[in-house]
């Protein structure tokens, strides 16, 4: 066994009971969580939530006032050159390397890892090959686009092939097209192998890429665990929306009848284009019957087989899930800045 190491499970990345205050700041207060290898954890908070403070001591850029985080297993209090080496970390912003040039700029951080000869060139070829650098590889930094800054600074948190990578807000400030390249390159790395913490503003691009999320706020851990998790753990619903042939008024009160527990204690009406169904009602909207549902899929499959016994007429079941945005909302509702 080799000395230093904390845990030999499958955690790659923890946090327990990590704090740190600036003077009567509390930047972060009390985090636990771990995230298993080859995951992706997604780091979610408003401005000022503690975000890169965290990430900050993961990477041994500061020290917590309590507690520790482990990578792979090393204290970053004990261990910081240990955790260095099996961490890439890619910061919030670039730095000032304007007047280098792309390989230039890897050559230096593969040399500041101590890689050399050959490995250090197939590394390099890879790391350019895999951000889709090649093509810039002779261009000065100061000309690349925004997108093309985070793919060699992803590049540059690669060069060392670390097992955990800690990704800062990697996707703020790219186009569309750019993010969805970011999130492939992401979801790849994870596949082989690579742990991977997340933070960002843009909720709804981390639901896609990631195993787990934890929402923080004012330094504090709200929630954690995969979205669906979460949406349990807040006893949230799903948005049901039937189509009938017809009858749909009939449907309607059948269902309110049927299902007092489930959904709606109300019947409303609305016409086309309507918000989603609030919580204990059943909205009826042309051919569409829209509800809040409590149930699990089958209880879903049982309504619906309820709903023909009838004699109603479906013609189609949609199933909404709260996105990632609204249980972000939901958990950090309430807290004032
Ligand atoms: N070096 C520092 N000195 C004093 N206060 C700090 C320092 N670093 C961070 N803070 C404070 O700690 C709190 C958390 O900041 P942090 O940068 O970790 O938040 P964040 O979630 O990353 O925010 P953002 O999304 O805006 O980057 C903020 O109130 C911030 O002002």
């Amino acid at each position: 066994m080799i000395a230093g190491v904390h845990t030999q499970g499958e955690d790659c990345i923890e946090l327990r009971r990590l704090f740190r205050y600036f003077g009567k700041t509390k930047a972060v207060h009390d985090i636990s969580f771990s995230v298993a290898r080859g995951h992706v954890f997604g780091y979610i908070g408003p401005n000022g939530a503690g975000k890169t403070t965290s990430m900050r001591i993961l990477s041994t850029l500061d020290l917590p006032s309590f507690g520790d985080a482990f990578v792979d297993g090393f204290s970053v209090v004990n261990d910081p050159e240990l955790v260095r080496r099996r961490l890439g970390f890619m910061p919030d912003s670039f730095g000032t390397y304007r007047d280098v040039n792309c390989e230039e700029y890897l050559d230096f951080f593969a040399r500041a890892y101590g890689l050399v000869g050959r490995e250090r060139t197939e590394r390099l070829r890879w790391v350019l090959d895999f951000t889709g650098t090649v093509g810039m590889k002779d261009k000065p930094i100061r000309g690349l686009s925004k997108g093309m800054k985070q793919r060699l600074c992803l590049g540059r948190a690669l060069v060392h092939d670390p097992k955990v990578m800690i990704l800062d807000e990697p996707a703020a400030g790219l186009d569309p097209r750019a993010r969805i390249q970011l999130r492939k390159m992401i979801r790849e790395l994870a596949d082989r192998g690579k742990t991977i913490l997340i933070s960002s503003h843009i909720l709804t691009e981390l639901a896609e890429m990631c195993d787990s999320v934890g929402i923080i706020e004012q330094g504090q851990l709200l929630a954690t665990g995969s979205v669906d998790d979460i949406q349990r753990q807040r006893n949230q619903t799903r948005e049901l929306i039937v189509r009938v042939l017809d009858r749909a008024e009939d449907a309607a009160a059948a269902l309110k009848i049927h299902l007092p527990t489930r959904l709606a204690v109300e019947l409303g009406t609305t016409a086309d284009g309507s918000p989603p169904a609030e919580p204990g009602k059943i909205i009826v909207d042309g051919e569409l019957i829209r509800f809040e549902f409590e149930g699990d899929v089958r209880d879903q499959a049982e309504l619906v087989a309820w709903m023909v016994g009838q004699g109603f007429a479906i013609a189609e079941v949609q199933s909404h899930k709260k996105s990632l945005e609204d249980v972000f909302l939901q958990v950090t509702e309430g807290l004032v800045q």
